[in-house]
């Protein structure tokens, strides 16, 4: 993050945090990838400060942090993060967290407005040092949000002395047996497994949080691995119980409210869930191999900023950045079939940078922030599962998850772009139910006129 001498908010040059890095893993742009269109993202005006005084804005806010009522080393470590005003979700959710006694909260803001640094902060607020044992305990529905989670943790509690550690797959050494961290963010499987073999004390624990909450306690999805994790929580003392989404759909809302009862509310309309930040377009093209052909030929558009390109299995994001590859285009790829450690190097290498362009599934639809993208393309539209034996034109479009996967840009009060790709009817019904639903407009933009094409989303990004 920079920020001048005004206060003003200058979004990260792409490729800002490689150029921390070591140079060899990093090298600049070349001189001619510096088309206007990443000029323009670097002259974008638009000032955090002038959005955080626009009421309408989900970055709004009256109060100062210190109003908040945080602790003196919490408010070095959100101001040594670079933050200086709440946004409205943090000034809205943190007083009704930190006061006592705690309540549960159900707190739902767009992609990228900040719900991360409420729960963290209540997280470090509401744990006592001197205990060695876990308190906090926080789940997200990949392994690679509960990676950048702990990251905000570790920030954001950098001047206290908090201790974390992780409930993920193939962390901890299979004979580890006693976690005395304080703060605890991993996935639920894992954490369950860690629970189970008593390798987790729960017995001290006062805060549980659900990150991405509606998908955290759906039935479709991880909602049974969720609720074991809750009913092995000390029943005696209170636990507080905070879900934040930026999606809450109705058929999750009566099970929330069961599995935080007397919530605070912090809800968002319908037509208020994804940020107007974030320009939508679509590109019609004629077939699937065809949009493999529009898909390469925005390589040079993608590789500006930082882009993820989203798929609805597996096997399509591994044949198309094969293929990409082999034709010498530089793609990372990244899904739930990767181990551990690859699936950490790849989404670290594309973090800091190093890959411009990550061939995905939904695992990292949800959550994650990286302020350089400024692309996401739906290569596939998200559906919801599909029944076994449905007939595929049936299939509905996933709303929330649309929702989430275009958030990946825009983060904060950046500007983004998302494309969508349709090419026959039932795609093309698919996208104006979701136009519908989200009450967005979703553009035309050619495939076959580049530079059109570039013009339009300069336009998107100024
Ligand atoms: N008050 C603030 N001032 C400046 N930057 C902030 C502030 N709060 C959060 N941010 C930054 O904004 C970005 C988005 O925040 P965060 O990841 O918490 O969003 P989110 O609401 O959890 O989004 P999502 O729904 O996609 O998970 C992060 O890079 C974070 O560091």
């Amino acid at each position: 993050m920079e920020k001048d001498a005004d206060g003003f908010y200058t979004p990260a040059p792409a490729g800002a945090e490689a150029s921390a890095a070591p140079s060899d893993s990093a090298p600049p742009p070349p001189e001619e990838d510096k088309t206007d269109l990443i000029k323009s993202t670097f002259e974008v005006s638009v000032t955090l400060a002038d959005q955080q005084r626009d009421k309408d804005s989900p970055l709004y806010s009256v109060k100062t942090f210190e109003e908040l009522g945080l602790h003196q080393d919490l408010l070095k470590g959100i101001y040594d993060m670079g933050f200086s005003k709440p946004s409205k979700i943090q000034e809205r959710a943190l007083p009704l967290l930190l006061s006592d006694p705690p309540q549960n909260m159900i707190g739902q803001s767009q992609s990228g407005t900040g719900k991360t640094a409420a729960f963290v902060l209540t997280m470090l607020s509401r744990v006592d040092f001197s205990k060695n044992k876990p308190q906090a305990l926080c789940l997200a529905p990949s392994r690679e949000l509960a990676r950048q989670i702990m990251s905000v943790v570790v920030a954001m509690g950098k001047f206290t002395s908090v201790q974390t550690e992780y409930a993920i797959k193939d962390n901890l050494p299979k004979n580890a047996t006693n976690v005395t961290a304080q703060i605890v963010v991993g996935t639920p499987g894992t954490m369950t497994d860690l629970i189970r073999r008593k390798v987790i004390d729960v017995s001290e624990v006062k805060v549980f949080v659900l990150d991405e909450a509606d998908n955290m306690l759906d039935q479709d999805g991880l909602g049974e691995q969720t609720l074991r994790v809750k009913n092995m929580l000390p029943r005696g003392g209170p636990v507080q119980i905070i879900l934040f989404s930026a999606t809450f759909p109705v058929h999750v809302r009566t099970f929330a409210n069961k599995f935080a009862p007397n919530a605070n509310k912090i809800e968002l309309k319908q037509n208020e869930l994804s940020v107007d930040n974030i320009r939508q377009f679509y590109m019609d093209c004629r077939n699937e191999e065809h949009k493999y052909d529009v898909l390469v030929s925005l390589y040079h558009l993608l590789t500006i900023g930082q882009s993820i390109i989203f798929c609805q299995h597996r096997h399509t994001a591994d044949r198309i950045s094969q293929r990409m590859t082999a034709e010498g285009h530089k793609v990372a790829s990244l899904h739930g079939a990767k181990d551990a450690a690859e699936r950490d190097s790849i989404i670290d290498g594309f973090r800091e940078g190093r890959d411009k362009v990550l061939i995905t599934t939904n695992v990292i639809a949800r959550g994650i922030d990286i302020m350089q993208v400024n692309m996401v393309v739906n290569y596939d539209l998200p559906l919801l599962n599909e029944r076994p034996g449905a007939n595929k034109d049936d299939a509905r479009p996933d709303i929330e998850t649309y929702i989430h996967r275009i958030g990946r840009t825009g983060r904060f009060g950046r500007k983004g772009i998302s494309i969508n790709f349709v090419h026959d009817k039932r795609t093309w019904s698919q996208m104006e139910q979701i136009e519908q639903a989200t009450g967005k407009q979703i553009i035309r933009i050619e495939t076959n006129d580049l530079d059109e094409m570039e013009t339009q989303m300069k336009k998107a990004l100024k």
